[in-house]
């Protein structure tokens, strides 16, 4: 079967950039990104293709050369749903905050509106595609709700499950490591598996997209995200016991990466891993064992989860300890708040949680972001629900210099790896801040010898300095 219609439900950080690629890369199929949220679509609709809701570089020209032509943006979910052959589901399965399962288990409620919408609307054969990273076997309750709700009509479930990063998701879209599709082991499965396959053929190299079970696919996403977060906790968890005993973290890292077994990625120590994945996926994953009964799977997953908490907190309470311990009414700048370089995304940022702590000292908090908004910051904070909303006002700023967020300050913390940190004149940050200044470098990125020359004293994440 050719593909000429796609739909896709869901216009955030995976279906827009997601759908930017495959209308780009295949100018004869058109391709529909729904969401319910209108003001979410009317900024991928914006006249000035800069003001797109997601900031990934290299993203607004692509939707500049598409939109219009084969790539649409639209709340008219119904329409787009009838005209499409195929349609993929890339809404936000974030973690259960109610009711069984609450706080691990993901929340389906938005993926199961999708498939009964899909049922009801679907006037002839779809193939629905599970974009959205699901729990294993999610495929089976889709099916059952769209073959009993719907209206006679044949629906084939694929999993194709996101591997892209953020802040690097166009080029991860244009060169993925692989794609990966899986589907029933029937003839009509193996049919709607390889009409998905000529789709991605248009730029990826048939030996990188691998075709599975359904189960693998989707479990491969979970499993995927599991080893990439315990990589982090586990060069996290070695950052401490550098700190302790005078072995740096970085060359550490360095020495083992050489191993070809190992590999170099992903062996960056930080403050945490942040992100509205890791955390969510691998709760999900520690629900699922458990489900089972397989309580040693389960507390194995869940220790990354509680190493990356011990890092956050452990940062923020250095912060305080070396502060004399009190930060009361003293400034600390914050540099960076989404949760890596790149993105305007702040999803279970570290920054957030050592905000939150700093707060509860009573700090007064200045943030500096080059993407990220008063607002933004403010909701983050009040989504906690730890203290009035007022409060959080009270005690934090955003402003949108870096300079200025640094005046006058005792202490400027690192939270975000972003490029221009490095360039800024800190001499100049140095020569305006309380004395003694510090600087607690979360993310690794400035060289401690030249810090220390300025004047600053200078702590990172795993090194003794
Ligand atoms: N953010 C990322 O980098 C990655 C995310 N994923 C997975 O992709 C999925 C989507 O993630 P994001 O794009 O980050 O989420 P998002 O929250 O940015 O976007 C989801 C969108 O779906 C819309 N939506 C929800 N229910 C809807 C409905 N019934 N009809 C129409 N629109 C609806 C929401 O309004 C929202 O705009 C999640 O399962 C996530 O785990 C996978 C790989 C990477
Ligand atoms: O399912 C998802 O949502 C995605 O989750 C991650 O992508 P993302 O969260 O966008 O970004 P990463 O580059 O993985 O970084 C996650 C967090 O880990 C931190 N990190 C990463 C690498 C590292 O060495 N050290 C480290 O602290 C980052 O700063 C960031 O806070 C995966 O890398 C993607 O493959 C996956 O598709």
């Amino acid at each position: 079967m050719k593909i000429n219609n796609i739909c896709c439900i869901g216009a955030g950080y995976v279906g827009g950039p997601t759908m930017s690629i495959i209308a780009q890369k295949c100018p004869d199929i058109k391709v529909t990104v729904v969401d319910l949220n209108e003001q979410r679509i009317a900024l991928w609709n914006d006249a000035d293709v800069n003001n797109i809701p997601i900031y990934e570089p290299g993203l607004s020209d692509i939707v500049a050369e598409a939109r219009g032509r084969n790539l649409f943006f639209s709340t008219n979910v119904e329409k787009a749903i009838d005209e499409a052959q195929m349609i993929f589901i890339s809404v936000n399965t974030p973690t259960k905050t109610y009711g069984l399962g609450k706080g691990m288990a993901a929340d389906l409620k938005y993926i199961e509106l999708c498939a009964r919408q899909i049922a009801s609307i679907a006037k002839d054969n779809k193939i629905v595609v599970e974009k959205s990273t699901l729990p294993v076997r999610t495929a089976e309750a889709i099916k059952n709700i769209l073959d009993n709700t719907g209206n006679g009509v044949q629906f084939q479930i694929l999993s194709n499950p996101e591997f892209l990063a953020e802040g690097t998701a166009v080029t991860d879209l244009l060169n993925p490591d692989r794609v990966l599709i899986g589907g029933d082991n029937t003839p009509e499965g193996a049919e709607a598996i390889n009409a998905l396959v000529e789709v991605y053929a248009n730029w990826v190299p048939e030996k990188q997209i691998l075709t599975t079970n359904l189960w693998s696919s989707e479990l491969s996403k979970l499993t995927a995200n599991a080893f990439l977060a315990q990589r982090v906790s586990s060069i996290n968890a070695m950052s401490e016991l550098c700190e302790k005993t005078g072995a740096d973290v970085s060359e550490v890292a360095r020495a083992i990466g050489m191993d070809s077994r190992i590999g170099s990625k992903f062996l960056k120590a930080s403050v945490g891993f942040g992100g509205s994945c890791f955390q969510k996926d691998i709760l999900n994953l520690v629900y699922i064992a458990k489900s089972y009964g397989l309580n040693e799977v389960a507390d194995y997953w869940e220790q990354v989860i509680i190493m990356n908490d011990h890092q956050k907190r452990r940062f923020a309470s250095s912060i305080v300890t070396t502060l004399y311990n009190t930060v009361s009414d003293k400034k600390i700048a914050f540099l960076g708040w989404a949760f890596k370089k790149d993105t305007n995304d702040t999803r279970e940022s570290a920054a957030i949680y050592v905000a939150d702590y700093l707060l509860n000292e009573q700090a007064k908090i200045s943030v500096f972001d080059p993407q990220v908004k008063e607002n933004k910051v403010l909701n983050d904070l009040n989504y906690l629900e730890s203290r009035s909303s007022d409060l959080n006002q009270k005690g934090i700023t955003v402003v949108e210099d870096p300079y200025e967020a640094c005046k006058g300050a005792h202490a400027i913390a690192i939270l975000t790896e972003w490029d221009e940190f490095k360039e800024y004149d800190w001499q100049k940050i140095y020569d305006n801040m309380q004395k003694p200044a510090f600087v607690f470098d979360g993310r690794n990125i400035l060289d401690a010898k030249k810090m220390a020359g300025y004047g600053f004293i200078f702590q990172s994440v795993g090194s003794s300095n």
